[in-house]
């Protein structure tokens, strides 16, 4: 009896993981598992298990996790449903212990309501004018020798750009190997910082490495397949010292990082001029609230729960992505030395020694071509839909999860010939220009597309730019070092270490 309990329950599994999809009118996919779905298959390299199912089961596929979510790997259906029908892909799942305060509906990252829409707009308007005005630059940059400059996010970066410079020559002498990574976290956390809170902080300040850490914790841990049940079974979170660390570790690091954002905003609440312009998103933000509240308006969806909810995404958003980028660039420039020295070739011939601005990015095209396609970081972050939609002649209720896939289009072999090989040139024409392409969208598409994007790309370009007008990267021994990557929501590269020059 117990033999043909088992032997039927075994049927039943197969039946279910080979029919579910069908039955629902989903497109194929992997066979999930009762309950577990597809979460089992997927603590792993996602891009490359993702192409591997694009490649098996079609440009639309479901996997489930543990929810059903219909990917899309495919350009023109992308910009049939995700851009021309747009307003049917905004909403948002939450990921849990990610979504923090935002899991309440606050935010801007995970939320997609009528709160999502009023500040989305409102972000997107305030990170544009922030961009230009005056911030505090509290670092003694050597190129520049002041102490206390007013400058514009720009300039801010240029000048963080020379310092790191300048702190790379130094830890770096007489062929030292150096990581690279602190460098440019301090340089990115500064821009970012700013933008947020309006004050930079000290080369040696910890209070970074002690946010990144938190924020590094909180990301990696979202595709542990524990947490990723908490959406089916809340308890867990309740629970979690039963359920071993990797719950623990996440909501102690979302603690220490909420009360690091809490703590920076008392500092801008007390230091606020309300007589000036604000100088940052937070001050654009507590100005919103007292315009409205001195109008004797109702404050909408300006709260201070908002405003810190709204802070925390931003930076989770907006920081390790940079960083990340930008360390997966360099690792590209010592394993491809001909690139690097012909990025310098036309650093050299177009700008010279003196100082990069934004205005010389219409001159570097070679410079600006292929990181970002080859470091797509990682599988998008999933929507939802708000109505009923029809993809591919599949019929997609309304709530479904859709994952818009552009990492997957950016390693077609149909658009890139061989995509995994490093290629500038791939995005020049023959005079060396850079090529328009709309199948590279690395800030993704639609309404849910990136709202930094044009911060991330002033500060890939300053930064990246000025580091190999004044220094060569050299891997440590002749050969260079094997792409080791740290796989979780994002991709990291391993630690790796570099050998520079100073080419002044
Ligand atoms: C190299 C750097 C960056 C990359 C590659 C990147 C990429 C992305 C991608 C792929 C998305 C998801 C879009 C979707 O759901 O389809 C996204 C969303 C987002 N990004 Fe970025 N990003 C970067 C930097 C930044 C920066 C600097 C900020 C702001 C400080 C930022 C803020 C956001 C926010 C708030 C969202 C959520 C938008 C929404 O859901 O409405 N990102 N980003």
């Amino acid at each position: 009896m117990l033999l043909l309990i088992i032997c039927a329950s075994i049927a039943a599994i197969f039946v279910y993981a080979l029919l579910i999809n069908k039955m629902k009118g989903l497109p194929p996919g992997p066979p999930p598992l009762p309950f577990f779905g597809n979460l089992l298959q997927t603590d792993q390299d996602m891009v490359k298990v993702l192409a591997g199912w694009k490649r098996r089961y079609g440009k639309v596929f479901t996997v489930w996790m543990p929810e059903p979510t219909v990917f899309i790997a495919d350009h023109e259906l992308l910009q049939e449903h995700i851009v021309r029908n747009g307003d049917k892909y905004g909403d948002r799942v939450a990921i849990p212990l990610l979504a923090g305060e935002g899991g309440e509906g606050l935010g801007l990252l995970f939320n997609s309501n009528a709160i999502w829409r009023e500040q989305r707009r409102f972000a997107l308007h305030t990170l544009r004018n922030i961009g230009f005005s005056s911030v505090a630059y509290q670092v003694g940059c050597p190129m520049f020798r002041r102490d206390v400059v007013n400058v514009a996010t720009k300039e801010l970066t240029i000048r963080y750009a020379h310092e790191i410079v300048a702190r790379w020559k130094s830890e770096g002498a007489n062929g030292k190997p150096i990581d690279l990574s602190y460098g440019i976290m301090v340089g990115v956390s500064n821009i970012v910082w700013q933008q947020l809170f309006g004050r930079t902080l000290p080369f040696d300040d910890p209070l970074f490495a002690q946010v990144r850490a938190h924020t590094r914790v909180m990301i990696d841990m979202v595709m542990d397949p524990l947490i990723t049940f908490i959406p089916l079974i809340p308890q867990i979170r309740h629970l979690s010292r039963f359920f071993g660390s990797s719950v623990e570790r996440s909501i102690a690091a979302s603690k220490a990082f909420n009360e690091l954002v809490k703590k920076e905003l008392e500092i801008v609440k007390s230091n606020v001029n309300v007589d000036e312009e604000p100088t940052c998103y937070s001050e654009a933000f507590l100005e919103e609230m007292r315009k409205r509240s001195n109008a004797g308006e109702d404050l909408g969806t300006f709260s201070e729960k908002q405003l810190f909810a709204a802070c925390g995404d931003l930076w989770i958003a907006g920081f390790e992505t940079t960083v990340t980028t930008l360390r997966y660039a360099f690792h590209f420039m010592i394993n491809n030395r001909g690139v690097q020295e012909k990025c310098q070739r036309e650093i050299d011939e177009r700008i010279g020694k003196r100082v990069i601005q934004m205005a010389d990015q219409k001159d570097l095209h070679y410079c600006n071509a292929e990181s970002l396609r080859f470091s797509s970081i990682n599988m998008n972050t999933p929507r939802q839909v708000s109505e009923d939609v029809t993809i591919a002649g599949y019929e997609i209720p309304a709530g479904t999860g859709i994952s818009p896939e552009f990492s997957l289009v950016h390693i077609d072999p149909e658009l890139y010939e061989r995509p995994d090989f490093f290629c500038p040139e791939r995005h020049l024409n023959d005079q060396g220009e850079l090529v328009k392409d709309p199948h590279f969208t690395p800030f993704s598409i639609g309404k849910r597309n990136c709202i930094g994007e044009g911060l991330a790309r002033m500060q890939l370009f300053l930064f990246f730019t000025t580091f190999i007008q004044h220094l060569s990267f050299s891997s440590v021994s002749k050969i260079p070092p094997e792409l080791k990557e740290i796989i979780t929501l994002l991709r990291y590269p391993d630690k790796y270490e570099v050998v520079v020059e100073s080419r002044d």
